[in-house]
C-alpha cells in the first residue's frame, strides 16, 4: 500500500499549493497557536481561531480532505459542548476532527461523535495538550490498550507522536485503521510533518524528526532585506512601476 501524506496548513494559499502537490490529508493543527499565532504552546488556542484557519484552508483546498485539531478549549468543557463544537470545526469546512489522547471521556466523546456521523482521528504518544514539553512516550502496554479502545470507539485512524519505532510498529500491526505518524518510524502507513517546519519557514523547534526540504524563513529575510535597501537606495520603485 502506498503511504498515506498528511502536512499542516493553517491559511489559504498554503492550501493552496497543498492541493497542488497532491497531499493526501491537509491538518489543519492547534500548532497553529505557536507557528501562526506565536502562542507559548497549543493549549490556549480558541475554537474560533481553529474556525478561521479552518474555514480559510477549505477555501484554498476545496477537493483535499481536511482534519482538524479540536483545541484543548473544545474538549476541556461538557460532551455536549464538545459535540457543538465538532459540528462547527464541519461546518467550516474539515472533514474529520482529531481529538488527543484515549481517557474515558474522550473515547466517550468519540463514540458519540462517530455515531453522529462525524468522522474522528485519535492522537497518542505525546500529546501536546496535556504535556508541558516533549517527551518520548514507552509505556508499550498501556499504548497498546488505547490503540486499540480508539479503534473500538470508531476512530478512522491514529496519530502517533513521539514513541518508539518497535512500539509503533506492533500498534500498526495490530490494528485495522491506518496510523499516521511523526517521530515513530516508517512503520506506519502515513508520516506527518507541520508544513511550515518542513518548508524551514518556523524555525522555534528542532525535533529530531524534523526533515526540511526548503528554507524559507531565511529566504524571506534576505527578500524583506532587498525591498528595504531598494527602497531607501531609490532603486525601487522603477519607472515601468507606477501609473
Ligand atoms: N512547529 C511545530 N511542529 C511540530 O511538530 C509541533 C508543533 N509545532 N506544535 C505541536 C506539537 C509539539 N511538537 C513538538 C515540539 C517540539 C519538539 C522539540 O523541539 N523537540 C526537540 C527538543 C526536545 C526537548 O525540548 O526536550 C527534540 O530534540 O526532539 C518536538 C515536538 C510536535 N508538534
Ligand atoms: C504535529 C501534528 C500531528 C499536530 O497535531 C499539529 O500540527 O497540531
Ligand atoms: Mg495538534
Amino acid at each position: 500500500m502506498q503511504k498515506i501524506t498528511v502536512i499542516t496548513a493553517y491559511d489559504f494559499n498554503t492550501a493552496r499549493a497543498l492541493e497542488e502537490s497532491g497531499v493526501d490529508y491537509i491538518l489543519v493543527g492547534d500548532s497553529l497557536a505557536m507557528v501562526a499565532l506565536g502562542y507559548a504552546d497549543t493549549k490556549r488556542v480558541s475554537l474560533g481561531e481553529m474556525l478561521i484557519c479552518t474555514r480559510a484552508v477549505h477555501r484554498g483546498a476545496p477537493k483535499t480532505p481536511i482534519i482538524t485539531d479540536m483545541p484543548l478549549q473544545a474538549v476541556s468543557k461538557s460532551i455536549n459542548d464538545s459535540l457543538k463544537a465538532a459540528e462547527q470545526i464541519i461546518k467550516a469546512g474539515a472533514n474529520f476532527v482529531k481529538i488527543e489522547n484515549a481517557e474515558k471521556e474522550t473515547l466517550k466523546l468519540i463514540t458519540k461523535l462517530v455515531a453522529q456521523g462525524i468522522p474522528v482521528f485519535g492522537h497518542i504518544g505525546y500529546t501536546p495538550q496535556r504535556f508541558d514539553k516533549p517527551i518520548v512516550v514507552k509505556d508499550q502496554e498501556k499504548l497498546l490498550k488505547d490503540t486499540q479502545a480508539l479503534e473500538y470507539a470508531g476512530v478512522s485512524g491514529i496519530f502517533l507522536e513521539m514513541i518508539p519505532s518497535q512500539i509503533s510498529n506492533l500498534i500498526t500491526q495490530s490494528i485495522s485503521v491506518p496510523t499516521i505518524g511523526i517521530g515513530v518510524g516508517a512503520g506506519t502507513s502515513g508520516q506527518v510533518l507541520v508544513g511550515d517546519d518542513l518548508l524551514g519557514r518556523y524555525n522555534l523547534v528542532n525535533p529530531k524528526f524534523l526533515r526540511r526540504y526548503a528554507n524559507q524563513y531565511s529566504e524571506s529575510v534576505s527578500a524583506f532585506r532587498n525591498f528595504i535597501q531598494d527602497v531607501r537606495s531609490g532603486e525601487f520603485p522603477a519607472d515601468g512601476e507606477s501609473y
